[in-house]
């Protein structure tokens, strides 16, 4: 597939954040809301950009960006976020193959994430996803608006709730990006941030990473 496909970015902030206490995307580091930085991060990377929320959105400087819930108010964790975006990009881009999603709470995530997933996708039916050394990241995937049915059906018939079981189960493309070296020592790109400690941690990486 080539950068002329078009391809829907969409930030998945459904989620509880219960580990946080208080809503991920709103979180700032450095200054800027994780969801603000997700969308700059993502923005350049895709044709149109849209945000998977379960509640109210706050965006700042005025950058507006679509929101849409899951369809089903029974939370069915990442995967009735991902439907929800198939959904979305059938209804309001047409022209779409692709979805790429990046969840809100991992702010350093590959600048070069959808290009190098969309590489491997050989077929409209291929999915693809992200790894590093510490393991495989399923929200950093890109996902066939085509499967809109097949997931629908497999989370209506109890599917499995794991992300990591549907990837497996339509055997999606691997790439491994490997770790930004610094010199603090190197750093897992897809890092994420659940709880207060991993902000602090974050807060430590970011003073290295923009220096
Ligand atoms: N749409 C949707 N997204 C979800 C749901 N659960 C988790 N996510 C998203 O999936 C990604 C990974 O979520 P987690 O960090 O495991 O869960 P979380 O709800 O954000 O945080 P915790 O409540 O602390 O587990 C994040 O981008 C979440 O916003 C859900 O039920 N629906």
């Amino acid at each position: 597939m080539t950068a002329a496909h078009a391809i829907v970015g969409v930030i998945l902030a459904g989620g509880l954040s219960s580990r946080m206490g208080q809503d991920k995307a709103r979180i700032r580091l450095g200054g800027a809301a994780l969801i603000d930085r997700a969308a700059r991060r993502l923005k350049p990377q895709v044709s149109a950009i849209a945000v998977n929320a379960n509640g109210p959105v706050l965006f700042e400087r005025g950058e507006e960006l679509p929101v849409f819930a899951d369809l089903d108010a029974a939370r069915a964790g990442p995967l009735g976020g991902v439907l929800a975006a198939l959904d979305y990009a059938r209804r309001h881009h047409p022209e779409a193959s692709h979805v790429a999603t990046v969840p809100t709470d991992s702010p350093f995530f590959p600048t070069d994430l959808v290009a190098r997933l969309s590489r491997v996708v050989d077929t409209p039916e291929r999915m693809a996803v992200a790894r590093s050394v510490s393991g495989l990241h399923p929200v950093f995937a890109l996902w066939p608006v085509t499967l809109a049915a097949d997931l629908a059906e497999w989370l209506a018939g109890g599917g499995a709730l794991r992300v990591r079981s549907y990837l497996e189960r339509h055997q999606a493309r691997e790439i491994t990006f490997p770790l930004i070296e610094t010199p603090r020592g190197e750093f897992d790109p897809f890092f994420n941030i659940n709880t207060p400690d991993d902000l602090d941690e974050a807060e430590n990486w970011l003073w290295v990473l923009e220096r």
